[in-house]
C-alpha cells in the first residue's frame, strides 16, 4: 500500500471517529453508528456484494466507486469495534514477503491420533 493510500484511509479514519457523538441528521456515519454493530456490519456486507457484482460482471469503472464504499463502511466497521487503522496496517507490514502458499503450508496439522491410545 502507497503512502498516500495509508493517509486518506488514516484521515478518514479520524473523520469517522469525530462523528461518533455528531447529529445523525447532519453525518452519515453518525447516523450508521448510532444504528448498532449488527446495521453496521451489515451495510458492510451489502457494499462488499456490490463490490464483488462488479468485478464478476468486469464493470471495472463502477467496481472503483463500489470499493471505495467498501472501504468507507470498513472504516465504520472499525471505528465501531474500536481496531485502529494502524494495527491493521501494522499486520499487513507482517506478513509482507511472506507468500499466501508458504503461509498455508506451514499451518499445523490436524492431531493424527487424538486417543493416545
Ligand atoms: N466516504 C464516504 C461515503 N461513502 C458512501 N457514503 C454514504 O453511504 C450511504 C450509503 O447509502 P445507502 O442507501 O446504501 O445506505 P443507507 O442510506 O444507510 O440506507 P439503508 O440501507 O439504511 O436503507 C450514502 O448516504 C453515501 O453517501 C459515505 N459517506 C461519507 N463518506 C466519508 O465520510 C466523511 C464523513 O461523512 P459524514 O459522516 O456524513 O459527515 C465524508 O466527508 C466522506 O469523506
Amino acid at each position: 500500500m502507497s503512502g498516500a493510500t495509508a493517509d486518506v484511509l488514516d484521515r478518514l479514519f479520524e473523520v469517522v471517529t469525530s462523528r461518533r457523538n455528531a447529529d445523525p441528521n447532519i453525518s452519515h456515519s453518525a447516523r450508521l453508528l448510532s444504528r448498532g454493530t449488527a446495521k453496521v456490519a451489515q451495510k458492510f456486507g451489502e457494499e462488499a456484494v456490490e463490490c464483488l457484482i462488479e468485478a464478476v460482471m468486469g464493470n471495472s469503472s463502477k467496481l472503483i466507486g463500489e470499493s471505495a464504499d467498501v472501504l468507507y463502511h470498513l472504516i465504520v466497521l472499525w471505528v465501531d469495534a474500536g481496531v485502529n487503522p494502524g494495527e491493521v496496517w501494522s499486520e499487513l507490514q507482517r506478513r509482507e514477503g511472506t507468500s499466501g502458499i508458504a503461509e498455508k503450508a506451514a499451518r499445523p496439522g490436524p492431531i493424527a491420533n487424538r486417543s493416545g491410545g
